[in-house]
């Protein structure tokens, strides 16, 4: 499978967001990554849904939102109002994630459960089948820009084991400090999609950092 490419909007320039989201719009990036954050589950605030379905009327691609907030399974329907594809929710702030996975499919979106760099992946073992990705974050979640830990390359090839032992359809997707070092090695331990946010939208050209990365091919 092609390697996938996610833009991360967080280090978009907000006062100039629909110049940079017509520079996704016209790049070869799949998707775009959208960083709710609230404050409590992470030490930090983003932006929420009014920012969201701006967004979305302005952007051409698939929006893969991710949120880090507590209990996103009361915000399903809202994300799924915003025409979102799909719902990333963490693992950490979920007490029921088998019961919101359903309902984020029956409001018509992909699932995907986000794992905190130390949340071992064996945790998805009986989830693993039900979602449609798992979002490994290979930084603690809140800020963009930050240095990329090392361990999510054993990681990944560690659910990568579980995805093929249980015949899960589970996409890969890992986020935080990608960039030219780190996507290689993330596509060649079985990554299908990079979120990028810093390496994308602070270069002097993205629309060339983004072919770069999908440009990737496992070794
Ligand atoms: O979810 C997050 C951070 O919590 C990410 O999506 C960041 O926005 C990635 O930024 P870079 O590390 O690529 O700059
Ligand atoms: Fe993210």
């Amino acid at each position: 499978m092609e390697t996938l490419v996610s833009p991360s909007l967080l280090a978009a320039d907000f006062l100039n967001l629909q110049r940079d989201i017509e520079m996704i719009n016209s790049s070869d990036a799949d998707w775009l990554h959208l960083d709710v954050m609230d404050g409590v589950f992470v030490p930090n605030i983003s932006f929420g849904f009014p920012v969201l379905e701006a967004v979305s009327k302005a952007c051409t691609k698939p929006l893969d939102v991710h949120l880090m907030i507590v209990k996103p399974e009361r915000y399903i329907k809202q994300t799924a109002k915003t025409g979102a594809m799909m719902m990333n929710v963490h693992y950490e702030a979920c007490t029921h994630l088998h019961r919101t996975v359903e309902e984020i499919h029956n409001e018509g979106m992909k699932a995907g459960v986000t794992l905190n760099p130390s949340t071992p992946v064996n945790m998805l073992e009986d989830i693993i089948k039900d979602v449609d990705m798992v979002l490994l974050m290979s930084v603690n979640p809140g800020f963009g820009g930050q240095k990329f830990i090392q361990n999510t390359i054993d990681k990944v090839a560690r659910l990568r084991e579980l995805i093929a032992r249980t015949g899960s359809k589970a996409l890969i997707e890992v986020d935080g400090g990608v960039q030219d070092e780190t996507a290689p090695l993330l596509v060649n331990a079985g990554v299908n999609i990079l979120v990028s946010g810093s390496y994308v939208f602070k270069a002097d050209n993205p629309h060339e950092k983004i072919k770069w990365l999908k440009g990737l091919k496992t070794r």
